[in-house]
């Protein structure tokens, strides 16, 4: 039975990124890609595949036939091509379409008269003959048949009404109408269709679908004000690609039915609080479908992308952490589950607060009281304020380094500056902080930042030692990364150890240095003997 015959009381996702939404620049697919994105497509739900356009190339052509061949099974979805109002497109498409259990001809000509005088040249009637032509042409092959007057929402609605009008009798089963150039506001979509249910005689015996683009960033909105007027396909795709700005992103709309399904109810006849989703949609499968279609099409998604991207469950700010971790639907309208995500995330950055570094400590294992988790948020915030998101490893680094330094208590690092090139003579200036509260400030050369960065510390504490080890290691990946100095010093036949990180690896250093110093400090005390600070 063709979708077309059924009454729908639900939304037909009619699918064009391999269409539609290949004809994005640089998205261009091979056969295999094609393929693999249609498997993923029937997975997720799709009702309708168009799978590209038949007549565009000999490849374009193997691919709708083997979407039609290994997709288009009996009960899989209807794949569908593209073709212009002309005999070769409609036969290609026919071709290519043949083996699939539920193929759809999907042919199209312009109506609006800027189209009609300066691409096809052609009179309204010369068109008005086409469409009439080509619909019964195209129906000849298949009984599933769609029609589209390109540029519809710049059409004189009187011609837009006799072309369709036209299209319907000729055998068409679905009418979809294009916003070609994403030019219609939300509103004026509503009275285009309405006019059309109003003044097209048997619309209400076929299908009635949108294709709405994104070139002033309404497609989504232009397609939802469609659906409350009545159409029950749309035309989308996966990310939204497509021509130019793109197209109505699949995922959008689906989550738009799926979460305020309660405002869409009554439009479909149903009571306000029915359950029942308005899609076939599998939305579980939309983040692995979109994710499939940017790694082939090499689309990158926005990261603050509606539904797919990488930010749309990402919580960066301390008072929506602290909602989130309190009760999820204060700040979320959606389940990252819903779409296929494991789980909404909770970015540790800048604008964090202690509620949600407090949780990510305890999801590490780390118990600290509240003054330690205090000290810890501390230097956690001066970090942030280097570094755009800290990472679990980035965390366990800093409440190492606090819980160390809190034990190894005695000289403070109150400042580090350091001065150095390939021109300059490595120049360290240092103030320190001693146990006894006396604030000190030395500088030193050495051979790099580094080694003055150690004489000027030296300088300044004067305890004897001798630098054994130093290693540094970055905690995480990137320009931003901390950095982890780990130093060993020798005093007699003893060894202190120290550790410190910081996105800057001297101040690390100095950091690490001291803590080890502090360590042979209170050695040096347990053995009564005394340190001698310098004046
Ligand atoms: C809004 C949309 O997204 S429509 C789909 C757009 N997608 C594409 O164009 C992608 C695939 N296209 C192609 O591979 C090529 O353009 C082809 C194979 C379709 C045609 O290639 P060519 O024969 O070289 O024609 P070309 O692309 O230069 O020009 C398009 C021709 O189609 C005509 N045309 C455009 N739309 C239609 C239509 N709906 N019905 C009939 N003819 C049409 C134009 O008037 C023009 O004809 P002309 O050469 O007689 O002036
Ligand atoms: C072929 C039609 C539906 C189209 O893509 C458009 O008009 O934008």
């Amino acid at each position: 039975m063709s979708i077309a015959s059924q009454a729908t009381d639900r939304v037909i996702i009619f699918d064009t990124t391999l269409r539609d939404g290949e004809q994005s620049p640089g998205a261009t697919l091979n056969a295999e890609e094609k393929l693999a994105i249609a498997h993923q497509l029937a997975l997720l739900g799709v009702d309708v595949i168009e799978a590209g356009f038949a007549v565009s190339s000999p490849g374009d052509f193997q691919a709708v036939k083997t979407i039609a061949e290994q997709v288009g099974k009996a009960d899989g979805p209807i794949i569908c091509s593209l073709a212009r109002a002309t005999r070769k497109d409609i036969q290609a498409a026919a071709e290519a379409l043949q083996p699939a259990a539920h193929p759809r001809i999907h042919t199209m000509i312009s109506t609006s008269d800027i189209h009609l005088q300066y691409q096809l040249k052609k009179s309204r009637s010369e068109v008005l003959a086409i469409a009439q032509e080509m619909v019964a042409y195209a129906k000849s092959f298949v009984d599933d048949v769609e029609f589209s007057p390109m540029d519809a929402s710049r059409t004189d609605p009187e011609f837009l009404y006799q072309v369709l009008e036209t299209a319907i009798a000729s055998g068409a089963t679905t009418i979809n109408i294009p916003d070609t150039v994403g030019y219609c506001t939300p509103k004026e979509i509503g009275i285009l269709i309405q006019g059309i249910r109003e003044n097209v005689p048997h619309i209400d015996s076929v299908i009635l679908s949108i294709h709405t683009q994104n070139d002033l960033g309404l497609a989504t909105a232009n397609a939802l004000a469609a659906i409350e007027h009545g159409v029950r396909q749309v035309e989308c795709t996966i990310n939204g690609i497509g021509e130019r700005a793109g197209n109505a992103a699949l995922e959008e709309i689906v989550m738009a039915l799926q979460v305020r399904k309660h405002y869409f109810n009554p439009y479909f006849g149903r009571s306000v609080n029915s359950d029942v989703p308005l899609t076939n949609i599998k939305t579980q499968e939309i983040y692995k479908t979109s994710s499939l279609v940017s790694q082939l099409t090499g689309m990158l998604i926005q990261p603050n992308k509606a539904i797919v991207g990488a930010n749309a469950f990402a919580h960066e700010s301390g008072i929506h952490q602290d909602g989130i971790i309190k009760h999820r639907q204060t700040y979320e309208i959606m389940e990252a589950a819903s779409i296929g995500l494991p789980e909404n995330r909770i970015v540790l950055g800048k604008h964090s607060g202690r509620n949600a570094f407090r949780t990510r400590l305890k999801e590490l294992g780390f118990e600290l009281s509240e003054a330690d988790l205090n000290k810890a948020f501390n230097r956690f915030k001066e970090v942030a304020d280097k570094k755009k998101e800290i990472s679990d490893w980035d965390i366990e680094a800093l409440v190492r380094d606090e819980t160390q330094n809190q034990v190894e208590s005695g000289f403070q690092l109150e400042h580090v500056q350091v001065i150095c090139g390939d021109c300059t003579c490595p120049t360290a200036t240092i103030t320190v902080v001693t146990p006894d509260g006396k604030i000190l400030t030395d500088a030193s050369v050495g051979t790099g930042p580094v080694d003055a960065v150690y004489q000027a510390i030296n300088h300044l504490v004067q305890i004897p030692n001798q630098l054994i080890e130093f290693s540094v290691q970055s905690v995480t990946g990137g320009i931003d990364a901390l950095g982890t100095v780990t130093i060993r010093l020798a005093y007699q036949d003893r060894i202190f150890s120290g550790q410190a990180s910081d996105t800057d690896i001297v101040v690390a250093a100095a950091y690490a240095h001291l803590n080890a110093l502090n360590r042979l400090y209170r050695y040096l005390q347990t053995q009564k003997i005394p340190a001698q600070v310098s004046e």
